[in-house]
């Protein structure tokens, strides 16, 4: 579990996060949603400490990463997987040595431990016909499953995803989705993602944080989304051409039940 309390952020005088208390549960797909600007990379870069947030706690189970020292960061750090925009593999490793990088970081394992650790999590995301070959050499979708495999192999309890779906086509975003939320339950992780994709919102959405202009303006699920009252959310989830066709389609429907 994640707990964040009261985390402002600025830069230069100018706050980007104005004070937001929310809580991640374990094992659960929590995502990050809002307008472009609204600060979900300041958030999540904040929560990974790459940012040294302004004020506020933020505690992974019960740890305030605010206030350790560099050997608890370097424990903790080993605890979190991340997949970031664009994948961030290695170009000149294969993806087997992409994979097998947090394990030669992060543990003393053996030449033999860490080998058998990559091949399962090779077989776990499905590339085991893609061990040798390198990042340029296979598709998009599958760079996005070789660094979720490298943020898995070292059993996160953590795992942080900033746009895991940029660039993939709707197939193959669902499958990176599916992927993610079974992780979740597998490996009984604290997930969080970025994610502009409303139907990734509609699908693995868990829990739901709406910021908007570095605040948290609502908070829910996928059940409850389609029913909030806030207005500002209504106008952000309806603002994709998709969506409005859809409310269309039900104000109508619901029109025609009325008659
Ligand atoms: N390192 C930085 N220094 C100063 N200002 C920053 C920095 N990083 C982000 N900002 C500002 O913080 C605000 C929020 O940016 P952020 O990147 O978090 O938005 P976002 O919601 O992730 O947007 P997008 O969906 O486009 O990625 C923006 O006004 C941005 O200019």
């Amino acid at each position: 579990m994640i707990e964040v309390k009261d985390l402002k952020k600025s830069f230069d005088g100018t706050e980007v996060l104005k004070g937001i208390t929310t809580t991640f549960e374990t094992g659960k797909v929590n995502l990050i949603i809002g307008q472009s600007g609204s600060g979900k990379t300041v958030f999540l870069k904040s929560l990974l400490n790459v940012y040294q947030p302004t004020s506020g706690a933020i505690l992974f189970d019960g740890r305030n990463i605010v206030d350790m020292s560099r050997d608890e960061k370097q424990l903790l750090r080993s605890e979190i997987g991340t997949v970031f925009q664009g994948s961030a593999l290695f170009d000149s490793m294969t993806v087997e040595e992409n994979i097998q990088f947090p394990l030669d970081m992060f543990t003393n394992m053996t030449f033999r431990e860490k080998k058998r650790k990559v091949l399962q999590v090779i077989g776990r995301v499905n590339l085991q016909n893609a061990n040798r070959k390198f990042p340029s050499e296979i598709s998009g979708g599958m760079q996005k499953r070789v660094a979720i495999a490298r943020a898995i192999v070292n059993n996160p309890k953590y795992l942080f995803c900033d746009e895991p779906n940029s660039g993939l086509d709707p197939y193959t975003s669902n499958v990176i989705d599916d992927l993610l939320m079974e992780i979740t339950k597998e490996y009984n992780t604290t997930t969080i993602i970025n994610t502009h994709d409303m139907n990734s919102v509609m699908t693995i959405g868990e829990k739901i944080l709406y910021l908007r202009l570095g605040v948290k303006e609502w908070e829910g699920n996928k059940d409850i989304l389609a029913t909030a009252k806030n207005k500002n959310l209504i106008d952000f989830v309806y603002s994709s051409e998709l969506f409005k066709q859809l409310r269309h389609f039900m104000l109508e429907n619901d029109q025609t039940s009325l008659t």
